[in-house]
């Protein structure tokens, strides 16, 4: 499945990108007016093979959770159990991201990669908080595909074997695939872990060669005696297993985390059919870097949400040569940064779709 994915990701359109850029230099407003959306709107063109592209809607974010062997190590401040009881908030609709999901008309879909706790998911009678007037559908939904119950300590041995890395780039394969089938138009990256920006900051050095202090953040917001800790935890880790950056599977086993993993699979799976991706915060963009390590062509399918504040993620986003949309400090995950950018996405296309051209509306070129 893996493979098969991997070889269906092919190169933007020309055709159709160039079909945008000709309609956008007719379009009524001054040429390059619309800055980054314009160079947007033609790769989404080239994404779909089509001027203009679908309109990215519906949206359906797909948060990954999962926990991780490296919590031992003290590199956050937060109790694992944490990640367990957040999927439950996220699944009564409580959680940021649920608020946003509903601004947006998103959907929720909320997918146990490795959660080490026992999840609470029975229905609260009150009704998901939050969410009045909503119908059935709007109801995140759970789906449980755990590959183990969290990772291995990377400072001590492999976070997960190679075959359980490729089972969890596995599920994000499928889970793209059955919310495309469902209807969705763009996939939106979601992640909740305790302690995982400790491994997305693994996987950035990997992939990047940046060293383990400038990947590493103080994710939720740890002191400076834990930032120190946490940036000779990522050294370590990286010592002892020197991932090989042309080798993605390896470098998910080694230092990475089932919910990095899954967000990889996702990525490769919305670009295999064409559809756009919107990236969020540093978990999502390490999870990119290992899916352009398995097909280069994969970033074409990619929409940089935000610039989470975690410094790693800026790392990870000039690799990548993506300009995020939106820059608003944050560094929550959930996939809230990306739902915010939503809009702008939408804009961006829909002035392919809606605005008139100098000849139709009668309007004068200089
Ligand atoms: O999206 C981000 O850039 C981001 C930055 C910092 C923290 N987070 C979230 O916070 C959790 C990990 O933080 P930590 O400090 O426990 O590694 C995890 O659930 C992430 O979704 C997310
Ligand atoms: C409360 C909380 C909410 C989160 N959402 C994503 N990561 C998170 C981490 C914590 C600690």
């Amino acid at each position: 499945m893996l493979e098969t994915t991997i070889a269906a990701i092919g190169p933007l359109d020309e055709p159709a990108m160039t079909a945008a850029r000709q309609l956008q230099a007719r379009l009524t407003k001054p040429a390059g007016s619309l800055g980054t959306l314009e160079e947007l709107s033609v790769r989404l063109a080239g994404l779909a093979r089509s001027c203009p592209p679908p309109l990215p809607d519906p949206a359906a974010v797909a948060i990954f959770a999962g926990d991780h062997g490296v919590h031992a190590q003290r590199v956050t401040p937060w109790p694992q159990e944490v990640t367990a009881q957040m999927v439950g908030n996220f699944l009564a609709g409580g959680a940021v991201v649920n608020a946003f999901a509903r601004q947006a008309g998103a959907t929720v879909t909320v997918i146990d990669v490795g959660v080490a706790n026992p999840l609470d998911t029975a229905p609260d009678p009150s009704g998901p908080a939050g969410s009045a007037g909503s119908d059935r559908d709007d109801v995140p939904r759970l789906v449980s595909a755990t590959v183990r119950r969290g990772t291995r300590d990377m400072t001590v041995t492999a976070a997960l074997t190679r075959d359980e890395a490729r089972a969890a780039v596995e599920v994000g394969i499928r889970i793209a695939g059955e919310l495309i089938d469902a209807g969705a138009a763009i996939l939106v990256t979601g992640d909740m872990g305790i302690a995982n920006t400790t491994p997305a900051a693994a996987l950035i050095a990997a992939f990047t060669g940046a060293d383990a202090a400038e990947a590493t953040g103080r994710g939720t917001g740890v002191d400076d005696p834990t930032y120190q800790h946490k940036i000779e935890v990522v050294g370590a880790a990286l010592r002892r297993h020197t991932p090989d950056p042309t080798d993605p599977l390896g470098v998910l086993a080694a230092v990475g985390g089932l919910e990095h993993a899954a967000l990889t699979g996702l990525i490769l799976g919305a670009a295999a059919r064409r559809v756009p991706v919107l990236l969020d915060g540093v978990i999502a963009v390490s999870a990119a870097l290992a899916a352009v390590a398995f097909a280069p062509d994969a970033v074409g399918a990619m929409v940089a949400g935000h610039r989470s504040a975690e410094p790693g993620a800026t790392v990870a986003l000039r690799r990548l040569g993506l300009t995020p949309l939106i820059d608003l400090g944050l560094r929550l995950g959930e996939g809230t940064g990306a739902l915010l950018a939503l809009p702008v996405v939408t804009g961006a296309v829909r002035v392919l779709h809606e605005v008139a051209t100098f000849d139709s509306a009668g309007v004068a070129e200089k």
